[in-house]
């Protein structure tokens, strides 16, 4: 058959959650979106339980429990998997692939961990794999990284990409709520992975920084040198500061290249950031990804960062993309890829260890509160170069003084070792907490 004359593009559909659901809404409602949508057909659901509630109209014997059906069957042309989670996500969409489905995903989990064996597999079978749901929700970065802006030399992509701590830092900084109760609420609005643990730690954040870092410089990241940090060490004394400082806390994700042949630094953590950058305006789910890159400058791309609707929207634009693309092609074998869809990078890029990287430093000290003591810590920072933007002591917890440092530029490795030596005064008791500084 050729593909001119086909006029219906079957989906088939792994998963009906909170992305699956927004997704089936989206593909059963078409007016007044894109007329290609029209076109679009939802072959068959895969879900773990015929019995559950739905909320939405489903047409009788969509729904199966045999999901490795869906990758076979000829019929189906696009695999859109959307059940989170590595297996059975991963060998699904490898079936997929071997079956020669085109493949449309939100999961940055699999992706950052097997985007190796999946895009190799791909384009051996000249099929896409899609995945702009997995990084930003709603907000179009994806397609954006692979079209308009690789024209540029990428600097720096710098992002708040996890809806779940972002909204968690929101309202323990606006409303000083408490943590557990706060997750709680982001679990209860489709937020959350299914294993929060992922949001919280950073997981979730630095699976995305991957995906964006890999896009962004043009090379395959291994996962395992991304450096996480998550947000449970963040605590209300921290903000609290941060804020006379004149600075609110961030889950941010990095990746930057400081020269042009130098390693990458790719990384999360919680961050101080000063009220005055943009990303520091970001609140609740929305994410943001600001992107340097020469000639263009600065750009940053803004919006939902989870949720129903706004995750369907990037998964029914990537379902378009390859509609499209089945409709216009001329036969029906894979001759040549759309370079700007496809992904074909082979080589990694070299990470630099963190140790190396040069950055800005919070740190909060309890201390015996007795004169000198100020000057020691002073002491210590000198010996490993470390110069102080500011260091204050604000008040007092119990008998112990509590004293706030702002450092300038140091490279971190430096910083850890003055660290080491302040741990060895007899007036320091503890080092609560550490936080680099955008
Ligand atoms: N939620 C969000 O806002 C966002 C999520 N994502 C990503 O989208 C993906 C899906 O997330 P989300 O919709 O929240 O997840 P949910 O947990 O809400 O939904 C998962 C769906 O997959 C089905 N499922 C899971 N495992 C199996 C299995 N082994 N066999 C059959 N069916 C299975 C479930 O079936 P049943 O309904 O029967 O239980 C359910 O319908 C994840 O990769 C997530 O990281 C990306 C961006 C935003
Ligand atoms: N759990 C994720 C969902 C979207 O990717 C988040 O909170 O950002
Ligand atoms: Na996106």
């Amino acid at each position: 058959m050729n593909w001119y004359e086909k006029t219906v593009i079957k989906v088939g559909l792994l998963g009906l959650g909170t992305v699956g659901t927004g997704t089936a809404k989206v593909l059963f409602d078409t007016a007044g979106r894109h007329p290609l949508l029209e076109e679009i057909e939802i072959y068959r659901i895969g879900v773990r339980s015929l019995d559950k509630e739905r909320s939405v109209n489903l047409p009788k014997g969509i729904l199966t429990t045999d999901l490795e059906s869906i990758t076979t069957a000829p019929e189906v042309d696009i695999v859109v998997e959307v059940l989170g989670g590595l297996e059975p996500a991963r060998s699904l969409i490898l079936k997929a692939i071997e079956n020669g489905k085109h493949v449309v995903t939100a999961n940055k989990a699999v992706i950052s961990r097997y985007g190796d064996e999946i895009f190799t597999a791909a384009n051996a079978a000249g099929v896409y794999v899609m995945l702009e749901a997995a990084v930003g929700g709603g907000i179009p970065v994806i397609q954006p990284l692979k079209q308009a802006l690789s024209v540029n030399r990428i600097q720096a992509v710098t992002g708040i990409v996890n809806g779940t701590t972002n909204y968690i830092l929101t309202r323990m900084q606006a409303e000083g709520s408490d943590f557990d109760e706060v997750l709680a609420d982001a679990q209860q609005l489709g937020y959350a992975e299914a294993d929060p643990s992922a949001d919280v730690d950073g997981l979730d954040a630095a699976d995305k920084i991957a995906i964006l870092a890999s896009l962004a410089f043009g090379g395959r990241i291994k996962l395992q040198e991304v450096y996480s940090e998550g947000i449970r060490s963040v605590s209300q004394a921290d903000i609290a500061y941060a804020d006379k400082l004149g600075f609110v806390i961030k889950l941010l994700a990095i990746a930057q290249r400081t020269q042009p042949t130098s390693a990458l630094s790719v990384r999360v953590h919680p961050t101080l950031v000063t009220r005055s950058h943009p990303l520091a305006s970001i609140n609740g789910v929305y994410n943001a990804i600001l992107i340097e890159g020469e000639p263009l400058g600065q750009v940053m791309f803004y919006g939902p960062g989870a949720g129903a609707g706004a995750t369907a929207s990037a998964v029914v634009s990537d379902i378009m993309n390859v509609a499209a693309v089945l409709k216009t092609r001329s036969d029906q074998v894979q001759t040549q890829f759309n370079p700007l869809l496809a992904c074909s990078h082979q080589d990694y890029c070299a990470i630099a260890p963190m140790a190396e990287l040069t950055t800005r430093f919070y740190a909060r000290f309890l201390t015996k509160d007795r004169p000198g003591v100020i000057g020691k810590l002073g002491t210590c920072f000198g010996n490993y170069g470390v110069s102080l933007e500011s260091i204050v002591q604000i008040g007092l917890q119990g008998d112990l003084a509590e004293i706030v440092v702002v450092t300038h530029d140091v490279r971190e490795g430096n910083f850890h070792l003055s660290l080491d030596e302040i741990h060895t005064l007899e007036a320091v008791d503890s080092i609560p907490s550490v936080l680099r500084v955008l």
